[in-house]
């Protein structure tokens, strides 16, 4: 049985299987004793009646924040091409390969997340996935440039289409009356959603105190891991919905609402998905990002895939007007995608950005005036020209 730590450091035992969500209430399946903590990878199976499918994905998005889907749609051959891309462009020399970057976010990195110290064990290729973006890219990228973009363009179109599909499902699960408000968001042909390629090596953790590592150490200021095996730090990621996917090494870890981190089975067939922070903002907090990080493996190389969905820049992110009531108001300030970004970008990867749009409440502060009533009256546009 494997042992693992939460975060107040107290040892813990977790029984790890995946629980097909087809039941009303994915907890209830679970079994807990004093000592131990059975937890589950809420998997949700898309072929399943659709009225019992959207109710099973809020649950999921609201218990975890975090869910596998099987039964997609995405062909495997997308897959398997954008992998051998991937595996092409890592396997090349240092030189070839920092001829890609630095990543300023987008490009080629190695060790650094981030313009803020971040550091991890691993090293990437971070893309806009506008179509020329990606076509400009691949030119240092790879040795075919056409043949890499395409696996990347027809990659970036099914995951999307995935993404489109699972929002869907969250508003008609959230009786939300345009079904594609949500999936709206990303389909702009200005979206600004990402797609990361990260590539962590086998870190073997006997004897290894070198001076590269203790720099890790330092800099990861807010991982609970004392091992020196943090391919990339605990965080949230800050988009709409998240869809990762990787090769048969594990490594993913998740953290649950009260603290205590899990780690993810891989599944090269299936996709893994992610609420993020617009998510959490959208549903006026009904759903929370779920934090994460990745551990590397002692003796194989982790490859994933994530695609960021996300809205265009100057597109407003508010709660959706269905989540909020007089018994649940707003609790955050609008904002723009692009001054969201502005922020993370200013932030450590660790940090908890929402907390900045956070409209603090009289019953939380204890101070009157701290939330100017003017902000509660702006509607929830999503687009804004300036
Ligand atoms: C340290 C940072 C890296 C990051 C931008 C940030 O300042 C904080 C958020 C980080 C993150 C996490 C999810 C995605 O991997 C990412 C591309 C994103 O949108 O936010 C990264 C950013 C990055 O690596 O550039
Ligand atoms: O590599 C992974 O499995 C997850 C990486 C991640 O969380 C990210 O790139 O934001
Ligand atoms: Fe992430």
């Amino acid at each position: 049985m494997p042992t693992f730590c939460n975060q107040n450091n107290t040892q813990t035992h977790i029984y790890f299987f995946d629980i097909p969500m087809v039941a009303p209430s994915p907890t209830s399946m679970m079994v807990r004793t004093k000592k131990t903590k059975a937890v589950g990878v809420p998997t949700i199976d898309l072929s399943l009646e659709r009225s019992k499918l959207s109710e099973t994905v809020v649950k999921a998005c609201e218990e975890y924040g975090f869910f596998k889907v099987v039964n997609h749609s995405v062909a495997k051959e997308v897959i398997s091409r954008l992998e051998e891309e991937g595996t092409a462009f890592f396997s090349k020399t240092s030189s070839e390969k920092r001829q890609a970057g630095p990543a300023t976010p987008f490009g080629y990195g190695c060790r650094n997340i981030g313009p803020n110290g971040d550091m991890g064990h691993l090293e990437y290729l971070l893309l806009h996935t506008n179509p020329l973006s990606v076509s400009e890219r691949s030119q240092t990228i790879a040795t075919d440039p056409t043949k890499f973009s395409c696996a990347v363009n027809d990659y970036i179109e099914a995951a999307k289409g995935l993404t489109c599909e699972i929002l869907d499902l969250v508003a008609e699960g959230l009786w939300v009356q345009d079904h594609f408000s949500l999936s709206n968001l990303i389909k702009d042909v200005h979206s600004d959603s990402l797609l990361r390629i990260n590539q962590y090596p086998p870190v073997s953790l006997k004897g290894n105190n070198n001076s590269d590592t203790s720099k890790l150490d330092q800099n990861n200021n807010n991982n609970n891991n004392n091992n020196n095996n943090i391919g990339f730090g605990e965080h949230s990621d800050p988009q709409i919905l998240t869809i990762m996917r990787s090769n048969n090494v594990d490594g993913l870890q998740i953290s649950t609402h009260d603290g205590l981190w899990i780690p993810v089975p891989p599944d090269p067939n299936q996709f893994f998905v992610m609420v993020g922070d617009a998510l959490q903002v959208l549903t006026n907090g009904r759903f929370r990002s779920v934090r994460h990080r990745v551990l590397t493996n002692a003796t194989k190389a982790r490859m994933s895939i994530m695609y960021f969905a996300a809205p265009p820049l100057n597109w407003w992110i508010t709660p959706l007007p269905k989540m909020v009531t007089p018994l649940s108001p707003t609790l955050y300030k609008p904002f723009t995608w692009a001054q969201y970004k502005q922020a993370a970008y200013s932030l450590r990867l660790g940090d908890t950005r929402l907390d900045l749009f956070k409209i603090q409440r009289q019953q939380d502060t204890h101070l009157a005036s701290a939330s100017p009533s003017h902000l509660h009256r702006i509607p929830s546009a999503y687009s804004s020209t300036t």
